[in-house]
Order: C-alpha cells, then structure tokens, then sequence
C-alpha cells in the first residue's frame, strides 16, 4: 500500500487525501470524484485506497489545496457525490514506491494509437489537417456567435442538439453544415472503417470549446438521435479521451495492461468497470462507430495536465473539437439493446 491514514490521533498536514463513503460501489466514478474535488484546486490523482470500492485517495498538487477541501467537506454532504457525506482526512505515503500511483494517469496507461485500446469501431488519425486548415477553421468558429454552457461554449449547425433532453428535433433543420467544413466531409469518405459511405451523410456539427481543465461527463451519444458513425476533430489543444463500459469478469480480455479495472463489491459476480484511455493531440480525427459508437461511455476528465507515458502534457488555454454526426430518422435497432433508447421504449410500447 503507497499511502496509510495518519496516526490516530494527528493530523499531519499532506498534499493527499483519505475519503470514504466515496467510490464505485456507492455510485461514484473517479471522474465524477475528480471533478467534485477540482473545486479547491488542481487535483492530480484520484485512485482506490483498498479493495472496498467505498473509500478513496485523493491527490492534489499542494497540502493548501488539499487543506480547503478538508475543511470544506470533511462531515458535510457532498451534492455532486449523490448527497452522501463523507469523511475525509489526511493521508501520508508509505514507504514503498517513489511516487502517487495516482498522479495524472499512471494508474491507466494513456495509448497513443487507438489500435492499442481493442475497442472495435474506434479509430484515430493523426494530423487530419494542417496547421493552416485548424488555424482557419478556428477564425472560422469564433466569427459566429457561440452558446454560453455553464463550463464550456458550443455552436450547432445543421440541427440543434438539446442538453435538456440529449437529443435533436429532427423537424427543425437549421440548414446546411456550414462551407468551411466541406473539405472536411469530403475527407472523411478516405477514412478507415467507413465501407458504408451512404451512412456518412453527415447533417449535424455540433462545435465544443472547452476552457483549460473542463472535461465531458461519460455518455453514450443518444442512440436515437445519431446514427452509427461519430466523427471528433480535436483543435487547439490536446485532451485525454477516457472509454469505460460494465464487463462481467468473465468477459475480461487477458492482457489488461491498458486499462484499469474498477473492482466493485467484492463478489465475484458482480460486473466491474473496464476504463482505457486514449491522447488526442490536436489536428487528430477519432471515430467512433460500432460498439466503441454504441456501448462505451466515452469522457473527458476534468484535468489541467494530463500524463501520457509518465510525461506531465498540460493542456492548452482551450480544446476546440468539431463533432460530426448523422441525425437519425426513425429507431435505432443495433445490436446492443441494454443501451439503446430506441428499443428500451419500443419494448415498453410493446408491454402496453
Ligand atoms: O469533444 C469531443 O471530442 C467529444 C464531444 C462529444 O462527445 C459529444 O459532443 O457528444
Ligand atoms: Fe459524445
């Protein structure tokens, strides 16, 4: 074990954190706990403080960061964390190991090529334009107005995509996706994994601009709103881009040594989390289609730096990233029913 509580009884000052009633097994990713305790400050590491899944350590880059938090949520309840309160305390390191398992993404290896992550239907190009056509694709973005989000700003073009209800009207078309990105579309017939040029009639643009250290919460795009192939242009800045998806421990591929496995409760029957994660360095075109496009939740954790192969890669003043989609017409009918909205209501319809 890398850290231990403090001695009963002192309160030796640290730069990490102890807490429980925290974690998987009650409802918490680490992202979700990340992004709880980036309020007081640059959190670095979030990571299991034993095998209970209810209990956690939470690494900051300084004791006074860490101090904030402590007096701010130690015996309180924590909104963002389901209302639980928790109980918080410092926590020291032991003697083994240099450095905190936690820091950045040491406890989840960061690929750099999505081949790396046997997600099927994933893909990533690198440098998918040039300095000059990002360079011109953002003048073109900030000459028109962008919608204000509580964290970040985005801009719709061919159809408005709702938060409220994470899905488009597709009676309400804006119009057509805007000339500056035609050269795109053209090359995304050239991309690997799109046999199916039909499905790649791409009507929506949905434009993200992300401030330094704002993330994306996990989320499968809605399966009624788009069809199978999503494309996202990373510009400006790099991100991480974190895939995670429920396995039952029979399911687990034997080389793991690219992903982290969230244990949860200690039966052995209980599903776990598979988390992987992948860099998108800017100028980068992902796809998702498939299962990556229709059972893995895809994010971006709250980060101000990122560490990718032990190298700390602090993020730009901004990530902008051009999503492409295909609205969809009528229900979805993949092959992945447990998180597919189209056949969930169908099934209730069927039932009344
Ligand atoms: O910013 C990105 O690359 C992803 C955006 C995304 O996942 C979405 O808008 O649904
Ligand atoms: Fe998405």
């Amino acid at each position: 074990m890398r850290f231990r509580r403090p001695p009963a009884g002192t309160q030796q000052r640290s730069q990490y954190l102890f807490v429980a009633n925290c974690g998987p097994s009650v409802g918490d990713s680490y992202a979700d706990i990340q992004a709880a305790f980036s309020k007081f400050g640059v959190v670095t590491g979030v990571h299991a403080a034993d095998d209970s899944g209810t209990r956690v350590i939470v690494c900051y880059d300084s004791e006074s960061a860490a101090a904030v938090a402590l007096e701010e949520l130690n015996g309180r309840s924590c909104a963002n964390l389901g209302g639980r309160s928790l109980d918080v305390r410092y926590s020291v390191r032991g003697e083994e190991g240099s450095r905190c398992q936690a820091d950045g993404n040491a406890s989840l290896r960061v690929s750099m090529d999505a081949s790396e992550l046997n997600i099927p239907g994933l893909y990533l190009l690198r440098d998918f334009v040039t300095c000059a056509e990002e360079e011109e694709l953002l003048a073109a973005v900030d000459a028109r107005p962008w919608n204000s989000l509580s964290k970040r700003r985005v801009q719709h073009y061919g159809y408005e995509f709702r938060y409220d209800t994470r899905n488009v009207d597709p009676r309400r078309r804006l119009g057509e996706l805007p000339e500056f990105v035609s050269h795109i579309l053209q090359r995304l017939r050239l991309f690997p994994g799109t046999d199916n040029a039909a499905a790649l009639e791409l009507d929506q643009l949905t434009v993200n601009e992300y401030p330094r250290g704002v993330g994306l919460s996990p989320h499968i795009d809605t399966h009624s709103a788009f069809e199978g192939f999503i494309f996202s242009l990373s510009l400006a800045g790099p991100c991480i881009m974190e895939f995670r998806k429920y396995m039952s421990r029979a399911c687990l591929p034997r080389n793991i040594s690219n992903m982290a496995i969230n244990e949860g409760k200690e039966d052995t029957r209980s599903p776990v989390v598979v988390r992987k994660a992948i860099y998108l360095p800017p100028r980068s075109m992902l796809l998702l289609s498939g299962e990556a496009r229709y059972a893995w939740q895809h994010y971006i954790p709250h980060h101000k730096i990122d560490f990718v192969m032990d190298e700390a890669i602090k993020r730009n003043s901004r990530r902008v990233s051009f999503t492409f989609r295909k609205v969809r017409i009528g229900n979805c009918n993949c092959i992945f029913p447990q998180h597919c909205d189209s056949q969930i209501l169908t099934r209730g319809n069927d039932d009344t």
